[in-house]
């Protein structure tokens, strides 16, 4: 039976996270994380979501893009999009007027990225499984039809990427029984935001160390005496044998990054990420070239906007971790174009989480990404049900809906 769309619904939802510092980083000093949350229904009454990450102010020109995108789901089935869902992808990032105002980044991109994910949704539901389930058990024939290969050709065709797939199917069952009883490990940045006490981030360490984590990142780029300080507190809290990232948001020049980086190195941090602007691929080059010989790799992929800029930051050796990232580029669609490409360039994927929704969506990216195309791991529990982890309570999407939700109302 068929199951066409009939309805799309968008809020604009937010949490005030800012009047604690929550999310805040040296870019983004009053982060409100907010998303807009899509519902898609059927005509048997079937439901579907999806969501975008935002910081606040903004959400509501996103939920302008979902709008004037949902003309081109509503009326469509399932059944018709998933049939050829490279074209459906295509069509919207395609639209003849609508590319005009992207194409493929942004807010459009956030829009689609919105919309897809609520048809991915839909897609798991109807088939009773998680996403991930929903990908690892798909023919790779009909996961590549998938993606839209247009523009990453001279980096990855469809028939190596069927190819990666193929060869990867060794051994899947028994990743699969591996993951459902161990997991895939995880770090926390809930630490150390850059607007946190010192006292705060210690407590907030000493309970993520005694619940187990060993992977922690910290904020860093405002100001120099701050991140030497900070950085050495976390060290001698989590001792040598823990790992540590370090995180800018963007807030450098090149020549400024390699500098201050160079600073913090005897705190051994594993990568920097965001060292400069996300669309710096040469810069990026040029830093991950002067940190190498300190061991320091360079992690970006938040803001990179579409799978032609990961395709240059990979041939660039631009970047020693791909953090893909499930709100911003378009979906699961172009998040498989991604896994792909970082596989073949032998570079590793560690997703990128901090916001609303993030981490539970891209649990279910990294668990297709180990069992179906890298085999590679580096071990925390994830819990996950039908679909792709996107649905919100319906008493919290109403107290935080912006402006009119109890929350807001309070606050004004
Ligand atoms: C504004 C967000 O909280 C950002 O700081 C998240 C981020 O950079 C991360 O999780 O990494
Ligand atoms: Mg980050």
């Amino acid at each position: 039976m068929t199951k066409t769309i009939i309805k799309l619904t968008v809020r604009d939802v937010r949490f005030p996270t800012s009047l604690e510092q929550h999310g805040s980083d040296a870019m983004h000093t009053d982060p409100d994380y907010s998303v807009a949350y899509v519902v898609i229904e059927t005509d048997q009454g079937m439901q579907g979501y999806g969501l975008t990450f935002t910081v606040g102010r903004g959400t509501e020109i996103v939920v302008c893009a979902v709008e004037a995108l949902s003309a081109l789901v509503v009326g469509k089935s399932l059944e018709e999009i998933v049939s050829d869902f490279r074209g459906f992808y295509r069509l919207l990032t395609s639209d003849g007027q609508m590319r005009w105002i992207g194409p493929e980044k942004g807010v459009i991109q956030l829009a689609t990225a919105a919309v897809l994910n609520a048809v991915w949704d839909l897609w798991a539901r109807s088939e009773g499984k998680p996403l991930w389930k929903l990908l690892v058990e798909m023919d790779p024939r009909k996961l590549i039809s998938c993606i839209d290969f247009r523009y990453i050709t001279d980096a990855l065709t469809e028939e190596e990427a069927l190819d990666l797939l193929l060869k990867a199917q060794t051994g899947k069952q028994q990743r699969v029984d591996q993951m459902l009883k161990e997991g895939y490990p995880a770090y926390t940045t809930s630490c150390a935001w850059l607007g946190y006490s010192d006292q705060l981030l210690k407590q907030l360490c000493t309970d993520a160390l005694n619940d187990g984590w060993t992977k922690f990142k910290v904020k860093v780029g405002a100001d120099l005496k701050d991140d030497i300080r900070r950085c050495s507190l976390i060290r001698q809290m989590i001792g040598a044998h823990n790992t540590l990232m370090i995180d800018a948001n963007q807030r450098w020049d090149v020549g400024e990054a390699i500098t201050w980086v160079t600073r913090l190195a005897e705190y051994k941090p594993l990568w920097i990420e965001e060292p400069t602007s996300p669309d710096d691929i040469l810069g990026h080059a040029a830093i991950s070239k002067a940190l190498a010989p300190l061991g320091i790799g360079v992690a970006t992929g938040e803001q990179c906007h579409n799978r032609v800029m990961f395709k240059q930051f990979l041939q660039a050796s631009a970047l020693q971790f791909v953090q893909i990232d499930s709100c911003r580029l378009g979906s699961v669609n172009e998040n498989l174009a991604v896994l792909l490409m970082a596989h073949k360039f032998k570079v590793p994927v560690c997703p990128h989480a901090g916001g609303v929704g993030l981490c539970e969506l891209v649990q279910h990216l990294i668990l297709f990404d180990y069992i179906s195309v890298s085999a590679k791991y580096n071990n925390d529990p994830i819990i996950i049900s039908f679909g792709y982890s996107c649905e919100m309570l319906e008493s919290s999407v109403q107290t935080h809906q912006y402006p009119q939700g109890q929350v807001w109302k309070k606050l004004q």
